[in-house]
C-alpha cells in the first residue's frame, strides 16, 4: 500500500487509526492489511469496485459488524488512541459517538420531530428538546423544508430530505464521527449535491468517513481518499486491500499506480 497519509494525518488529530488490520467473515479474510489513519474534521472518502471491503472497514469504525456472528477482526483499531475492540469498551455507546447514515434513507416511521429527539430521549438528553431538533434539522440544512411541518411522518419527505432527516437524526446524539455508506446512491443529482455542500459545512464539527461509488463525488467533497482493490487467491477467495491512500487531489491527479489511475479514470471498476 502507498499512503502518505500518517505523517499528513499527524498533522491535524488522529481520530482513527489502523494497525495491520485482517476481517474475516468466518474463514473468509475480506479485507486485509488495513493501516489507515483518518485525521479530525476531514472528510476520507473510500473507494473502489465491488467487493473490494470499503463497508466492511467502514462498519469496523462503530462495531457494527458485532452483530454479524461469523466476523471476527486481527489487528488493531484505535479510536482517540483507545483500541475500539478492547473487551472494557461498550459497542453501544461506541455506536452514539460514531454515528453512521445509510445508502437507503432509512426514517422511523414517526414524526419529523420524533425522529430526532428519539436518539438524545435514550441517551437521557434532559435539556431543551425543541432547540436541539431545530438545531439538529439547521445543521442539516432541513430546517426551512420542514419547520412548519414538524409533525409530519418523516416517511412522507421527499428521498433527499429523507436522507437530510437522517444526518439530523445522526448528529443529534452529537456524535464525534459521521460514517456514511454511499449515502447519495439512491438520490437524484440536486438532492446529491445538497447532500454533499452539506458535508463541507458538517466537516467544521464532526469527522466523517464516506463510501461511495461516486468518483466525482469523492473528488469533489472529500479531502482525502483511500483506493481499495480486490485480488483473488490460489482458492478463489476475494479478498481486499488499500492500493493507495493519500490526499484527494493526489489520488485523482498523480496517483503512483496504475490501478488507482484506471479506476479514477473510469477505465476499470
Ligand atoms: N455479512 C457478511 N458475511 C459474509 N461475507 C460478507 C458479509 N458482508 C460482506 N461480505 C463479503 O465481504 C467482502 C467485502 O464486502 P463489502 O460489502 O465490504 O464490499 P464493498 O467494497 O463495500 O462492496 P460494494 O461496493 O459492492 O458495496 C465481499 O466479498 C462480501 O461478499
Amino acid at each position: 500500500m502507498t499512503t502518505n497519509m500518517q505523517s499528513t494525518a499527524r498533522q491535524t488529530e488522529t481520530i482513527f487509526r489502523t494497525q495491520d488490520l485482517n476481517i474475516y467473515y468466518g474463514n473468509f479474510l475480506a479485507v486485509k492489511d488495513v493501516s489507515i489513519e483518518i485525521a479530525k474534521n476531514s472528510i476520507t472518502a473510500f473507494i473502489g469496485p465491488s467487493g473490494c471491503g470499503k463497508s466492511t472497514v467502514l462498519r469496523c469504525f462503530n462495531r457494527l459488524n458485532d452483530l454479524i456472528k461469523t466476523f471476527h477482526i486481527d489487528g488493531k483499531i484505535f479510536y482517540r488512541d483507545q483500541d475500539l475492540y478492547a473487551p472494557e469498551i461498550d459497542p453501544v455507546e461506541v455506536r452514539r459517538q460514531i454515528g453512521m447514515v445509510f445508502q437507503k434513507p432509512n426514517p422511523f416511521p414517526k414524526s419529523i420531530y420524533e425522529n430526532i429527539a428519539f436518539g438524545p430521549r435514550l441517551v437521557g438528553y434532559k435539556g431543551d428538546m425543541d432547540e436541539l431538533v431545530e438545531r439538529a434539522l439547521k445543521q442539516a440544512a432541513l430546517w426551512e423544508d420542514v419547520k412548519d411541518k414538524l409533525n409530519a411522518m418523516g416517511t412522507d419527505l421527499s428521498g433527499g430530505q429523507q436522507q437530510r432527516l437522517c444526518i439530523a437524526r445522526a448528529v443529534a446524539v452529537q456524535p464525534d464521527v459521521i460514517l456514511m455508506d454511499e449515502p447519495c446512491a439512491a438520490l437524484d443529482p440536486i438532492s446529491t449535491l445538497k447532500v454533499e455542500d452539506l458535508l463541507q459545512e458538517l466537516k467544521e464539527r464532526y469527522t466523517i468517513v464516506i463510501v461511495t461509488h461516486n468518483m466525482q463525488q469523492a473528488s469533489r467533497a472529500s479531502d482525502f481518499t483511500a483506493f481499495y482493490n480486490v485480488e483473488a487467491n490460489a482458492k478463489g477467495q476475494r479478498t481486499g486491500y488499500i492500493v493507495e491512500y493519500d490526499r484527494t487531489e493526489v489520488i485523482f491527479q498523480t496517483p503512483q499506480h496504475q490501478a488507482t489511475q484506471e479506476y479514477v479514470s473510469g477505465r476499470f471498476g
